[in-house]
């Protein structure tokens, strides 16, 4: 029996309607090591990890764990094999507590008849604390707690089910810096317990600083494996995306006009305690801030999803209130939610349906939608972010996570705002993609535009704001201006230290 592997998969083959999901893919990580899985959006890492969780199953092909051959044909034979999956969209009950979502499957213990739940709350707080979280309340609703926060009662999750294959997909994306960093001492410290991990990220300098291995796979097939000081990040962006990037932060030739949306004093709950900024047209203004700082919450408000408390808004000159989305988009306003699955799309939609939602008004007469323009419009508009994609009438669900936000991305560009809040939008986006959306970004400044960029990736913020407001605790901590814009200042204001 060979263990010098804690899982093998070979010769794997999954096809959806005809979509070559995967072609005879093979992947296998040792035990304290940790494997880096990439390649573009739709190119087969979540499938291939879904068959080795049992939630789908392979058409073809085999897995060996710990060098025994396994048929995992459901969820619960993968879990009991010590396999422990954490995907883009969380598996959380969001009514339930911390604790009760930690133990779902284990409220009551062998043999018990009652729920122990002195036991669970400690339990899940001594977890949370060993991942230092201690902030996060047990008895805290999930659904009350922010994405990052609900990432680490994921993690939680797996560890209380004694992991000894851990995989994260995209654990990072919904992470800030600080609590990055705090994942990947955690992640180094289950490596050190001989845990094999799985990291599936389009972040490629977390790649070149965690992991020890990287398997690149393209259009469903596997394309090469590399030890990671074995190949440098441009070689491994063109094992990736088959070309050469020359530029990931594309020049800008804006001319910042006046300004258009001025937000002072703005209150709302608990989350936004007074925020004033204002932003140019043709201009790209970043929001950083640490997770929970209010920035989502501020946006929200702004755009009237949630409720404001007090404080005033003047768009092109006017003070304004915007009652709901409708009132903001009918004035040209747009928010792409940090939220995709929630509030970014419309899941049980089509493609089509999606990509038009904001745009009906360019596509249909007296009311009556015009299906060949419709269609035209959604497959010039999806090109534009490079959307991989059968058919537009698939529903939306059927693609992979980053296409699903560059869907979600698309009909906010079709849209003709004149202000557009852009939460997190590169969030799950291949490296290739993300070129596109800054590209895409620059053309609309440059047509002038007001960006306002959410961003928890620093690099981006650096690269593509012309200025950023830093948020702590609800408010606004500080503004920086291109000239002082570097890691030090962004993190040092976040974390209140400047
Ligand atoms: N339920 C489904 N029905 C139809 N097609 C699907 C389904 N799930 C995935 N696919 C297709 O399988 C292919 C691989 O998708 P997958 O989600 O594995 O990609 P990925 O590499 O994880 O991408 P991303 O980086 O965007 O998360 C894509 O073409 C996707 O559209």
């Amino acid at each position: 029996m060979d263990t010098t592997y804690r899982v093998q998969m070979e010769g794997i083959y999954k096809s959806y309607k005809g979509v070559h999901a995967l072609t005879d893919v093979s992947f296998a990580v040792k035990p304290g090591e940790i494997h880096a899985l990439v390649g573009e959006n739709g190119a087969g890492k979540s499938t291939l990890m879904k068959v080795l969780s049992g939630a789908i199953a392979a058409d073809k092909g085999s897995i060996k764990i710990d060098g025994v051959e396994r048929n995992i044909t459901s969820p619960r034979i993968s879990r009991d094999l010590g396999i422990s999956i954490i995907y883009q969209e969380f598996m959380l009950a969001p009514h339930l507590t911390v604790a009760e979502n930690i133990y779902i499957d284990r409220l009551v213990g062998k043999n018990k008849l009652m729920i122990n739940w002195k036991k669970l709350k400690k339990d899940s707080h001594d977890l949370l604390e060993k991942l230092g979280f201690s902030e996060i309340d047990p008895d805290e609703k999930v659904g009350n707690l922010s994405v990052a926060y609900q990432q680490v009662v994921e993690i939680c999750k797996s560890l209380s089910r004694d992991a000894r294959v851990l995989v994260l997909d995209e654990p990072s994306a919904v992470l800030t810096f600080t609590e990055i960093q705090k994942l990947f001492k955690l992640i180094r410290q289950l490596k050190e317990q001989g845990i094999a991990i799985v990291y599936i990220s389009h972040r490629m300098d977390e790649i070149f600083d965690l992991c020890d291995t990287v398997t690149v796979l393209k259009d469903g097939h596997f394309v090469n494996e590399f030890r990671i000081d074995e190949i440098d990040k441009k070689s491994l962006i063109y094992q990736m995306v088959g070309r050469e990037l020359s530029q990931l932060f594309p020049k800008r030739n804006a001319k910042i006009g006046e300004t258009i949306l001025k937000a002072e004093h703005l209150k709302a709950g608990r989350m936004v305690n007074d925020v004033s900024f204002n932003v140019h047209k043709g201009e790209v203004l970043g929001f950083s801030g640490l997770v929970g700082a209010g920035r989502t919450e501020t946006m929200r408000s702004l755009f009237g999803a949630d409720k404001l408390d007090s404080g005033s808004i003047t768009y092109k000159g006017q003070k304004i209130l915007f009652k709901d989305p409708h009132a903001a988009v009918r004035h040209g306003v747009g928010l792409l939610s940090e939220d995709r699955k929630q509030q970014g799309i419309v899941i049980e939609r089509t493609i089509r349906e999606n990509t038009t939602l904001t745009s009906l008004g360019k596509v249909s007469k007296f009311g009556i939608i015009n299906h060949k323009k419709d269609k035209e419009f959604t497959r010039d508009i999806l090109a534009r972010l490079t959307t991989k994609y059968g058919d537009m009438e698939d529903s939306v669900s059927c693609l992979s996570g980053g296409n699903q936000q560059k869907v979600s991305l698309a009909k906010w560009l079709a849209a003709d705002c004149e202000v557009i809040i852009l939460d997190e939008p590169t969030r799950g986006v291949d490296v290739g993609a993300k070129a596109e959306i800054y590209k895409n970004i620059n053309d609309l400044a440059e047509a002038g535009v007001a960006v306002i960029m959410v961003s928890s990736e620093m690099e981006e913020v650096i690269n593509m704001c012309d200025r950023v407001v830093v948020m702590r605790q609800g408010k606004v901590v500080g503004e920086l201006e291109k000239k002082d814009m570097n890691d030090k200042n962004i993190i040092g204001l976040s974390m209140g230290v400047m």
